[in-house]
Formats: C-alpha cells, structure tokens, sequence
C-alpha cells in the first residue's frame, strides 16, 4: 500500500487526483490521508468524489472512505483499467446541482484509458468552465493538443456550457486505448503565430460577447498581436459568460480566460484574460504555470525524457513532482533558478 500524504506542499486536489491516475495505471493499492488538507473546506468535494468514483469504475477499485468531505481515502485496484462506454456526473456526489469541474475528473482518467487495450467513450457532465480549474476550452485546444505530440488520442466535445455555480455541462469524450507515451522537448517556444479566443454567453444577450469580444481584440492588437475573437451565444442551463483565449506559439500554446459575473462589465472580462495572456507572452517561456503541473504525469508515463521550461514555478508543480516521483515511475528535477523542468521516466 503507498502511503500518500494529502496536505503535503500544495495540499489540494491535485494530489488526489494523481495519486488515483497512477494507482489505476499501475494496480498499486494506496492510502491517501489528510485530504486537501491546505484547504478552507477540507476533504472530498462533488469534482473529488466524481474522480474517486471515475477512476474505482475503469479499474474496479475497491474503496473505503468515499464519501463527500472525506478525508481519508483507501483505493485498491481489482483489475487492469478497463476500456468501455462510461458517464460520469458530478451531481450524484452532491444531491442537487454542483459545478464541479469535469475537466479535472476528465484529467483523472485520460491516461489510465489511453493505456487500457481498447478506445473508449466518456460522456461528463457537470461544470465545463470554472475558476481555478483548466476550461474545456483550455483542455481542447491546449492540454489535448500538446498530449497529442506525446501520442495521446482523445477528442472532446462539448455539447453544454456548464458554469458556476449551477453546472450542468456536458462535455462527450472519446479515447483511443493501447497508445504509447513519448516525452516532449519545449526549451523554446518560437514566434507567436496568433490568438484565437471564443467570447460566450449562454442565457444572456448577445451583445455581451460581442463587447467581450471587441474588446478583448482591441487590447491584444494593441499590444502588437494577431487577434481574432469570436463572439458566441451557446447552450447551457443557466445563465453565463467568458471569453476564453488560446495563443498559437510556433512550438507551445498557451490558454486563458475570464469569467463574467454581477457588476463586471463585459469589457473588464476581456480585460483579465487579456492581462494574463500578455503578461505570460512577456515571460518568453513555452509552458504556462497550470500546463507547467498537468504535463508531468504524461512525462512520467513516456518511454523517453521530457525536458520544459515554464513561466512559474508554482507549489503545484513542486508538490504534483513528489506526488510522482511517490509511485516511483520517474525522477524530476525542476530547476528554480532556469525555470526548467526534466522528468527522466525510470522504465
Ligand atoms: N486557469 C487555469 N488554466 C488551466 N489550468 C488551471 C487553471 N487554474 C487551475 N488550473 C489547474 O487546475 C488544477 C487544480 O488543482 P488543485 O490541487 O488546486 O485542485 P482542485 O481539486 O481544483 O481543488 P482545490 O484547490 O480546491 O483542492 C491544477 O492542475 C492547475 O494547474
């Protein structure tokens, strides 16, 4: 049984969430103790619970502890993962609606089913576009795209827009199985070729992505890049609004967003997702701070060594690193000081 202590370094989430990716993938049993324990509300929430779940299917765990708040969860795989047809939704973890985000739940298995011996077919539903969390924007058109380099094949549609606090999106996922992992090499990540970004509302009238949308290309033509932001009015089950922008570098890409909420305007939406996007386009770095965390995993897995450099060196990436290198699948080395991170896989 590997012993995993939830509250180490970044103490959240994430630390659940690949600690479950590695224990389907490899059959170890664990025990994670002190769940989110660096968080105000600590333990299982619906998007850990739906994770839990998620993964115990297409593995068969065994589980003790697998309840909502949670702090303590035992995991013992009963089989190889599974492919299959599945669905999973975070509001059976938590009675009445919940957005808690699929993409995370979506990242828990995404591996473990490009591993498994056959393709896959995931349906998720719940919240598609959360703070905090990678957008199912981001996951389509940055995460997916770069796994695609390390031989993942998985392909996301989204059918609803699910916010917060309502949720209720749904996102239908397809997987090939029996893939194998090669590393990535992004030192350097070339010119910028262009933004694309969508500007959405669901619920709410269209002139609010348009005024996100002009605004947003305004800002970014100003500052001397190419731009082109469509204005959208999807479907969903509540009301909401983002713009979500994705940068095309010659080597990388790169994602962000801003969320629209009472009393801010349209214009100062497109206005933080602008920021971020341009102060990491100043940074010259190919791997944003979130990407930086979410590539180790597949690094890990690769038959060759990965080497990258980010914008920020965050707790995430530490204490995702340790979490790792736990499993005894890989070494890491992230180098403070160069910004640079090299995952050397150890089979
Ligand atoms: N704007 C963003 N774009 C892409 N990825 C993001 C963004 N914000 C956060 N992430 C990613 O989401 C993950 C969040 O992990 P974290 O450990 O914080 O767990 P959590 O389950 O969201 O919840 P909690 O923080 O409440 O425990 C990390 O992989 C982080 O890189």
């Amino acid at each position: 049984m590997i012993d995993i202590d939830g509250s180490y370094g970044e103490g959240g989430g994430q630390v659940l969430r690949s600690s479950l990716s590695l224990a389907a993938i490899t059959g170890a049993p664990i025990r994670i103790t002190r769940i989110r324990a660096g968080r105000k509300k600590p333990g299982l929430a619906a998007q850990h619970l739906t994770a839990v779940r998620a993964a115990a299917r297409i593995c068969h765990a065994q589980l003790r502890g697998d309840a909502l708040g949670s702090m303590m969860l035992e995991f013992i795989p009963g089989s190889s993962v599974q492919a299959g047809t599945y669905t999973f939704d975070v509001s059976e973890a938590r009675q009445g609606a919940s957005a808690g985000a699929i993409t995370l739940v979506l990242q828990t298995i995404l591996l473990p089913l490009a591993l498994a011996g056959n393709d896959s077919q995931v349906t998720l539903r719940g919240g598609t576009h959360v703070i905090f969390s990678p957008t199912m924007t981001y996951i389509e058109q940055v995460y997916l795209s770069m796994l695609q380099r390390m031989g993942v094949e998985a392909e996301v549609q989204l059918g609803a827009w699910g916010w917060y606090p309502q949720g209720g999106g749904e996102v239908k996922m397809r997987v090939s199985g029996n893939r194998k992992l090669g590393g990535i090499n992004l030192l350097e990540r070339g010119d910028l070729q262009q933004v694309r970004g969508l500007a959405v509302a669901t619920e709410l009238p269209s002139n609010i992505p348009q005024r996100m949308a002009s605004r947003a290309e305004n800002l970014l033509r100003t500052a001397g890049l190419k731009a082109a932001v469509q204005a959208l009015r999807e479907k969903g089950v509540a009301p909401g609004a983002g713009i979500f922008l994705t940068a095309e570098y010659q080597n990388s890409l790169t994602g962000f967003g801003g969320f629209g909420r009472l009393r801010l305007t349209s214009e100062k939406v497109a206005e933080i997702a602008c920021e971020q996007l341009l102060k990491f386009h100043q940074t010259g770095a190919p791997v944003d701070e979130h990407l930086a965390d979410q590539l180790l995993l597949p690094a890990a897995l690769a038959s060759q060594m990965s080497q990258y450099r980010v914008a920020e060196v965050t707790t995430h990436l530490i204490t995702n690193a340790a979490v790792i290198e736990q499993f005894g699948l890989a070494q890491i080395t992230v180098d403070e000081r160069e910004k640079t991170v090299a995952v050397m896989p150890l089979n």
